[in-house]
């Protein structure tokens, strides 16, 4: 009989099945792995905190390399519920999803709306004579595109939808939906419901699209914590209309978190590899160097480590500002749930691009045979591409980072400002004085300069096209290049800061050795960067030609210093073998063993000559076609 370990990773590998297949082993997978989880979570009645780290990143992706169509169920559907649903709803359904007697999605972007989601199509429309709600897919666009594991696994989805009562239309509001029977899982009549097909990646998510025709469901399947229909169809609002988007905002969060462990995923792939491929010889004469000796490798691999640690502290340093502020709105306290939302935006952006580019550059630096699907860098630099999309494009999200930013700063002489901007009171006080110094410290002061100057550029650009005939819009379309780059310095100014304060921190508790890596790891991150932005830091700060040179052997220096730990730290990831499921990547570092093995699995290695050969190829070498 095979071990729940053998039944979870073993068997065809993924890529040679079909999409059908693919999905159909990934369920068996998912029901394996679940099953598992809610003993757990029965057994400890621990909370959402042991399955969102189970399914993110590492695990999530690695029991299949492509997703899990269970993965929405926990990462939204709940969340969103949780935070939606009033306390008789919870009761109704929560214990319900909980032990996956229901299996949920998330259904809000649209076939024509993603991004601005005050105009999707779906309506809602509340009838009082029976005290239900009508919902409706007016239009082609209209239908629901991409909610994961829609397609062919969820029985119940959130829905959003435009509310309609009394012939008033009071905006997009959630619905509870269930979706197919309970039983035959067959689609409940009105619903058209399946699945979208394949992707660049993350194709056992099971995406569906889902379109309802005067589809009516009852008024209590209105999620009503925040705003409320009223029996005879009284519209109660929410005391923040914003707080319909707080699922986002977790999400969000969440995500941080996940681009890490993507991110430690890649690099612990990368920096062993390159710690067992040899080749070329640096010096006439020697034996070929490990690829990990050169220091271009170097810069690609080491630069990628500090990158996942810096993110790392700043996932922590979010979910701690979350759940600061989200006590605050429990009770009742909206004033910093602009700056959440700023800041969970730029995070997540920028969390996701960096990782994206990192895994992208670990490909590369496996050379060929991290093109293999079988280093599993290519499913990862799919996973943290589509991370760069998903709630919310990371463009759309830097704007709304900039938008509070430029709100900020015209209040800046008004009072005392919240904590993840207060930086932008100290460096633009009038005593304030500066001069660029080759330090962390001059380094984070720096990114604040240019963070401050940008904003405050992007502000007087807005007020001068303004002043000068142009529309508020248009002049934010007009400078919008410039509104995204000063989203993400202040957003890379808070995570080389908190990067740096929260490793200061911790280093006091690890041992002298120990400290000293991560210290220069934190330079490493800081210089790096410094260097990737040298245009904003020569443009708005005293940088020299001359402090730049010393920056540069600064950072050539640390990657000398760095490189013996190098495969230590990826260690320290401590993701197991059957979790990273690469070739490249292993422990043992057995690269050409494995890669040959995973090669002999591959079915046309099944038979010594393919029936295409007599087919096909026989006639025409033979002249005969
Ligand atoms: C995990 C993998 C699965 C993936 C699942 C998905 O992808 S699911 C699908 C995921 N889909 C997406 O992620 C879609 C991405 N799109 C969106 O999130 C929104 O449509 C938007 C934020 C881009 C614009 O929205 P809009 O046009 O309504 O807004 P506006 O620009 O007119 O600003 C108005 C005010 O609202 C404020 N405010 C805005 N959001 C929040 C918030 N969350 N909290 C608090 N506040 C917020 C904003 O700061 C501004 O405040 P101000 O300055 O007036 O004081
Ligand atoms: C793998 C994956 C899983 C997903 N899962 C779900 C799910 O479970 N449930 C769900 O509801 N959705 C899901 N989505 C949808 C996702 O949330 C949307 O794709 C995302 O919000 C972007 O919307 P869009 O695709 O409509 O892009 P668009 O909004 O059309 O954006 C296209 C381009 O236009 C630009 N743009 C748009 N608006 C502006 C603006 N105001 N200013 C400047 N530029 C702008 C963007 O920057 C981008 O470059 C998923 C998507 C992916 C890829």
């Amino acid at each position: 009989m095979l071990t729940k370990r053998e039944e979870l990773f073993g068997g065809t590998p993924d890529e040679y099945l079909s999409h059908k297949e693919k999905y159909e082993n990934s369920t068996r997978k998912a029901v394996i792995l679940f099953s598992l989880l809610r003993k757990i979570q029965e057994e400890n009645n621990t909370d959402l905190t042991n399955y969102r780290n189970l399914l993110s990143g590492v695990l999530g992706a690695s029991i299949s390399q492509d997703g899990s169509p269970f993965g929405l169920h926990y990462i939204m559907f709940m969340p969103v519920f949780m935070s939606q649903a009033d306390e008789e709803q919870q009761e109704r359904w929560l214990h319900r999803a909980l032990n996956c007697s229901i299996i949920g999605s998330y259904a809000q972007t649209e076939l024509g709306h993603g991004t601005f989601i005050r105009g999707l199509e779906t309506t809602a429309t509340y009838d009082p004579s029976t005290q239900e709600f009508v919902l409706h897919s007016p239009t082609l666009t209209s239908y629901k595109w991409w909610p994961g594991g829609l397609g062919n696994t969820a029985n119940y989805c959130i829905v959003i939808a435009q509310l309609y009562s009394k012939g008033e239309c009071h905006g997009i509001h959630s619905f509870i939906v269930q979706v197919r029977d309970e039983d035959t899982h067959m689609p409940l009549p009105g619903i058209k419901v399946g699945e979208i097909g394949v992707k660049m990646g993350l194709n056992a998510v099971n995406n569906g699209f889902i379109g309802f025709e005067n589809v009516r469901i009852p008024r209590t399947n209105m999620l009503m914590k925040h705003a409320k229909i009223l029996e005879d169809g009284t519209y109660v609002k929410s005391k923040n209309s914003k707080l319909i988007y707080g699922a986002m905002v977790f999400v969000r969060v969440v995500i941080v978190f996940d681009s890490v462990n993507y991110l430690a995923k890649a690099i612990t792939v990368a920096t062993r590899y390159s710690a067992v491929r040899r080749q070329s010889q640096l010096k006439e004469g020697e034996p070929e160097r490990q690829i990990l000796d050169y220091v271009t490798q170097q810069d690609k691999i080491l630069t990628a480590i500090a990158g996942c640690f810096a993110m790392k502290m700043n996932a922590r340093m979010l979910w701690d500002t979350f759940n600061v502020i989200n006590d605050q709105l429990h009770k009742g306290n909206m004033e910093r749930l602009g700056e959440l939302h700023a800041l969970a935006c730029c995070l997540k952006a920028i969390s996701t691009s960096d990782s994206s580019l990192f895994t992208a550059r670990c490909r590369v630096s496996c050379g060929g045979h991290g093109y293999m699907v079988s280093s599993t860098l290519p499913a990862t630099s799919a996973l943290t591409t589509a991370s760069c999309t998903y709630e919310g494009d990371n463009t759309v999200l830097l704007l709304q980072t900039a938008r509070f930013l430029l709100k900020t700063w015209r209040q800046i002489d008004t009072g005392p400002l919240t904590p993840t901007v207060e930086y932008l009171k100290t460096v633009s006080a009038p005593g304030f004085s500066y001069k660029w110094e080759n330090s962390i410290e001059g380094i984070i002061r720096g990114f604040q300069i240019v963070s401050m100057k940008k904003i405050s550029s992007c502000l007087n650009l807005m007020t001068a096209k303004v002043m000068s005939g142009m529309s508020q819009a248009d002049a934010w379309n007009t400078i919008s290049i410039q509104l995204v780059s000063a989203g993400e310095s202040h957003c890379r100014a808070i995570v080389i800061s908190t990067f740096h304060e929260d490793m200061s921190k911790a280093m006091r508790s690890m041992s002298a050795s120990l400290a000293e890596v991560m210290g220069q790891l934190v330079e490493l991150y800081a210089v790096y960067w410094t260097l990737e932005r040298l245009g904003d830091l020569l443009e708005y700060t005293s940088i020299s030609g001359a402090d730049v040179v010393k920056l540069r052997s600064w950072y050539e220096e640390l990657l000398r210093k760095i490189r013996p730990n190098a495969v230590g730290l990826v260690d320290a990831f401590d993701i197991i073998d059957e979790l990273l499921q690469s070739t490249l990547g292993a422990y043992d570092g057995r690269v050409y063993e494995r890669l040959m093995e995973e090669a002999l699995k591959s079915p046309l290695n099944a038979e010594p000559v393919n029936q295409s050969f007599h087919k096909y190829l026989k006639p025409f070498m033979q002249g005969k076609l």
